[in-house]
């Protein structure tokens, strides 16, 4: 059935509409410091009528055949429209970080940079982000870029949601 815009959406998320439900998919991760690796992953955009979405991603991590081999990066936040074409996103992560990026939308396109990253004594030294959500043939696409460990911004993560 073809995706239908909820009729108590609050008129500012409009064009963010299409990211909103359950998404289901695998991805692949890599970076110079470690090895690379595939991963599952389930994200929900939801609303409850107010203008902004609960953004909520959970993940694990796969073996060569696709099957869960432990639970992987978690994240959640708040993808808040503000003036025309644009978005705010408050994140969190269970490994030290909190972040505030802020975005354009085109479309069915979104890209997203990192403001202010705040983490932890004990985090690993993650300092900024670069991400791209596109929808293509009703497919959630992104890609997530990294600052990370001394590095260069450069690819960490690149995936492929369907509808769940
Ligand atoms: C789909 C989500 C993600 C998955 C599946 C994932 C997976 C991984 C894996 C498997 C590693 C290797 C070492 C380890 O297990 O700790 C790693 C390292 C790392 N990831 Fe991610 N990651 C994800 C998202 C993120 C995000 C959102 C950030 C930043 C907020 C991030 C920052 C890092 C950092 C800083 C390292 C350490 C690199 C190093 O030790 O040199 N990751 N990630």
């Amino acid at each position: 059935m073809a995706f239908q815009i909820p009729s108590d959406l609050h008129p500012e998320l409009v064009p963010v509409a299409w990211l909103l439900g359950t998404w289901h998919g695998n991805g692949r991760g890599d970076y110079p410091t470690i090895e690379a690796f595939g991963y599952e992953q389930e994200v929900a955009f939801a609303h409850d009528g107010r203008p902004f979405l609960h953004y909520f991603s959970r993940t694990w991590i796969t073996d060569e055949a696709g099957e869960r081999v432990r639970p992987g990066a978690l994240e959640t936040g708040f993808l808040r429209p503000s003036e025309e074409g644009r978005v705010e996103l408050v994140l969190a992560h269970p490994t030290g970080y909190a972040e505030i990026w802020y975005g354009e939308v085109d479309g069915a396109r979104i890209t997203l940079a990192t403001d202010v990253v705040a983490r932890t004594v004990t985090a690993k030294e993650y300092t900024a982000g670069q991400r791209m959500y596109g929808l293509v043939e009703g497919a959630l696409m992104y890609a997530h870029d990294m600052a990370a460990e001394g590095q260069p911004m450069q690819s960490h993560l690149w995936g492929k949601l369907e509808r769940a």
